[in-house]
């Protein structure tokens, strides 16, 4: 089945000009633009698509709707308050829905792939890679796919790994990469030279917001010397700071972790006199997997964010909630992002410029002088009072790990939406959810795009609901 080498017009007024309110401010299909997606048709104009082999595929039986086209979409934004007397031009804003199409711009029995990660670990990483595998063999007949070792860098200093769906059975089972990972080592020429001399036709890019932006750079490059190579980008962050996507893979595993941390803080500080538990948990500069576990635990008296400030002495500051949670219960749990309270960790000129290989700044420990300002708080205020703090670091162990069923699960439709994307032509793009259902955005949008905790909203307000801690807003 050749037809026009074009991909498909879009047209999201197809379903007609139904609005969503009759009222003055209505939202009409016809004002719904999804995100351009780029095409590699844009620059490489004679290529010819092909039918999607999911046709012969035993295991499928395409029916009327199997397939998705250019009028598939989802909105961004779901929640409308109908008494606005304006809607934002970004009010409409819409996604193309991830999924097969039935026309692919790739030959599988020439194609060949590349897969890296990149970044810090995260649950489910191994999971990805896996389906990636398992999908571009079984699904479209890929036979040459290989693995980068060691992140970016692996591209031009070490021999790709051939994978296969034996090599990469049980990998769901094993956390971290087991194609290793890595941070800074990004050079662009180096990398694209790699990518156009080793022959690849596809890249999928593991990683967080640094690897977006660092694919970002890939993408245009590859578009600027006119290369037959689809990228797709997944986005990978256990910290959740990646943006537009409902939420990262691996993270609620990485809450789940948490608990245990928790509850352990809780269990020690229940069982001493004046006791505090404080945990620290990872954020560099968002508080989700912070807030996550505390509204999950139920057992956290204050949680710590990066995205609010706080302060210890004086009316309505941390002592004064510690103090009274004391009295009240005999003991309180302190959960604390990394990123929390940076500003007020004494440090010297050569730790306030320090950064790691990615460029992201190495942060001073908020645990240990969290835990050093409580006793000095006590010693100087309590003199004759016991009291105990009792602090759990389990960083590495909340993200170093399987992904759970609810990730793994989630892992495998992203991995399979990346491969539907690239083999029908797209590129430059990352496949995630989008209010629960699989989207493809424009990776630049997604490099830019930052998921910070909003402390205004009502998530913030719940949590400050079943903590009561204080807003620490100085009056
Ligand atoms: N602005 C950027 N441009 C190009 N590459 C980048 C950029 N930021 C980060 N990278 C590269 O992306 C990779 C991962 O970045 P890092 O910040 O460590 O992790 P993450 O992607 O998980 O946020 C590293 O190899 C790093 O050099
Ligand atoms: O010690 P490492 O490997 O640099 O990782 C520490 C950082 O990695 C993270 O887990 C996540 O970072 P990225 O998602 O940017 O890779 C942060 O929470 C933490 O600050
Ligand atoms: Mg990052």
């Amino acid at each position: 089945m050749m037809a026009s080498s074009q991909p498909e017009a879009t047209n999201v007024a197809a379903g007609g000009h139904q609005s969503l309110n009759d009222g003055g401010n209505s939202l009409s299909f016809s004002s719904v633009t999804p995100q351009k997606l780029p095409h590699l048709t844009d620059y490489l104009v004679h290529l010819q698509p092909r039918s999607n082999p999911l046709d012969q595929n035993p295991f499928f039986h395409p029916t009327d709707g199997f397939y998705l086209t250019s009028s598939d979409i989802i909105l961004r934004q779901v929640v409308y308050d109908l008494s606005a007397t304006f809607l934002s031009p970004s009010s409409h804003r819409a996604y193309h829905r991830a999924g097969p199409r039935n026309q692919i711009f790739f030959d599988p029995s020439t194609t060949k792939v590349a897969i890296v990660t990149c970044g810090g670990l995260c649950p489910g990483m191994n999971t990805v890679i896996r389906e990636l595998v398992i999908g571009l063999w079984e699904l479209y007949g890929v036979r040459q796919i290989y693995g980068i070792k060691a992140g970016y860098r692996g591209f031009y200093s070490t021999d790709p790994v051939e994978l296969n769906p034996k090599i990469v059975h049980n990998w769901h089972r094993k956390g971290g990469t087991v194609l290793e990972t890595s941070r800074g080592g990004f050079d662009l020429t180096k990398i694209v030279d790699a990518i156009q001399h080793r022959g690849f036709n596809q890249v999928y890019i593991i990683g967080g917001d640094g690897t977006m932006r660092g694919a970002v750079k890939i993408f245009e490059e590859i578009c600027r010397r006119k290369l037959y190579v689809g990228v797709a980008g997944i986005p990978k962050t256990v910290d959740n700071d990646v943006g537009i996507i409902d939420r990262s893979f691996g993270f609620q595993t990485a809450v789940e972790m948490a608990q245990e941390a928790i509850h352990a803080a809780h269990v020690e500080a229940e069982s001493a006199v004046n006791g505090i538990g404080l945990v620290k948990l990872m954020g560099r500069s968002t508080g989700h997997i912070a807030l996550h576990a505390t509204l999950s635990s139920r057992d956290v008296d204050c949680c710590l964010i990066p995205e609010m400030e706080f302060y210890l002495e004086g009316k309505g500051g941390l002592f004064e909630f510690l103090e009274k949670k004391l009295r009240e219960n005999g003991h309180a749990v302190l959960v604390v992002a990394e990123g929390s309270g940076q500003d007020m960790i004494p440090r010297s000129d050569n730790q306030r410029e320090e950064k790691d290989e990615s460029g992201n700044p190495v942060f001073l420990d908020v645990g240990p002088w969290l835990k050093s300002e409580l006793n000095k708080w006590w010693a100087r205020d309590h003199p004759d009072e016991l009291f105990t703090v009792k602090y759990i670091d389990p960083t590495y162990m909340i993200r170093a790990v399987p992904a759970n069923a609810t990730d793994n699960l989630y892992c495998t439709l992203l991995a399979h939406s990346a491969i539907h994307g690239v083999m029908a032509g797209y590129t430059g793009f990352v496949s995630g959810p989008i209010n629960g259902n699989y989207a493809y955005i424009p990776l630049e949008e997604v490099a830019q795009a930052k998921n910070e905790v909003n402390t205004m909203d009502h998530k913030w307000a719940w949590v400050r609901s079943v903590t009561n801690q204080p807003d620490f807003v100085r009056t």
